[in-house]
């Protein structure tokens, strides 16, 4: 496999959290290939959520490297991983971190207002056409000017994954965003998901201890199979 097909490197990486003992994470090896739609499972506690975090940036490795697109994360100051979070990464998370009182499309174009660079990769066509087709896409287009704290659950899933999306990404984060929905809705969710992402080049990295969804995804891992504390 070549090098370039590589999106996300782990070497060596251990993560401690300030004030414990033990690393919840150790890692000696691990890599995301471009294009893939990755399903991370494991029992509650493991550290799901952690290791999201450190791919998103939020989080820094204790020590080890870890490189998304070729950068080291770990060799970047805070402002730094920001800026990379905000270019290159959309994120869904369990309870979705919209913003109650603005309405659908003012959610979905925080993460351009965040982001120059992010704006500029819409190019030349006016955001807001952008944000009809691709909420057109996930069947929330007549929902646009509606407060997001008016919608159903899965509704303002949708809302979540449109903002996660626009300005295609190259990595999309999710941290069990269907574990309110029933199966069929799952399914259906996670298959529209997909079709946005394979469109955009997005790879997608979801945690999850459901594996009853896993069958969806083109890989599923366990984080206990790459993750070496004892
Ligand atoms: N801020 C923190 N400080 C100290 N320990 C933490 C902190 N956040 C999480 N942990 C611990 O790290 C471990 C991994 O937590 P994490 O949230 O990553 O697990 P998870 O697999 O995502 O769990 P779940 O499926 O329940 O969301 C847990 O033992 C948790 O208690």
């Amino acid at each position: 496999m070549s090098s370039s097909n590589i999106l996300v490197e782990i070497r060596d990486l251990q993560f401690t959290y300030p004030g414990q003992e033990n690393p919840t994470l150790r890692i000696p090896e691990f890599s995301v290939v471009r294009g893939e739609e990755l399903f991370l499972y494991g029992p509650s506690g493991t550290g799901k959520t952690t290791l999201l975090e450190l791919f998103s940036g939020v989080l820094k490795p204790t020590s080890g490297s870890l490189k998304i697109l070729g950068c080291d994360f770990v060799k970047m100051n805070d402002a730094e991983r920001d800026a990379f979070r905000a270019e290159h990464m959309g994120y869904v998370f369990q309870n979705f971190n919209l913003i109650n009182y603005l309405t659908v499309q003012e959610n979905i174009e925080l993460p351009i207002h965040l982001s120059p660079a992010r704006r500029a990769r819409l190019g030349s066509v006016d955001t807001a056409l952008v944000i009809r087709a691709l909420c057109g896409n996930l069947g929330i287009g007549d929902l646009l000017g509606k407060k997001v704290g008016e919608l159903s659950v899965g509704q303002q899933q949708r809302v979540a994954v449109a903002r996660a999306l626009l300005g295609k990404p190259d990595l999309l984060l999710a941290d069990e965003p269907t574990s309110a929905l029933d199966t069929d809705h799952r399914e259906k969710f996670l298959k529209l998901m997909f079709e946005l992402s394979d469109l955009y080049g997005t790879t997608v990295v979801f945690v999850s201890h459901d594996r009853n969804i896993e069958k969806l995804f083109s890989r599923s891992i366990s984080l206990d199979s790459i993750n070496k504390v004892v």
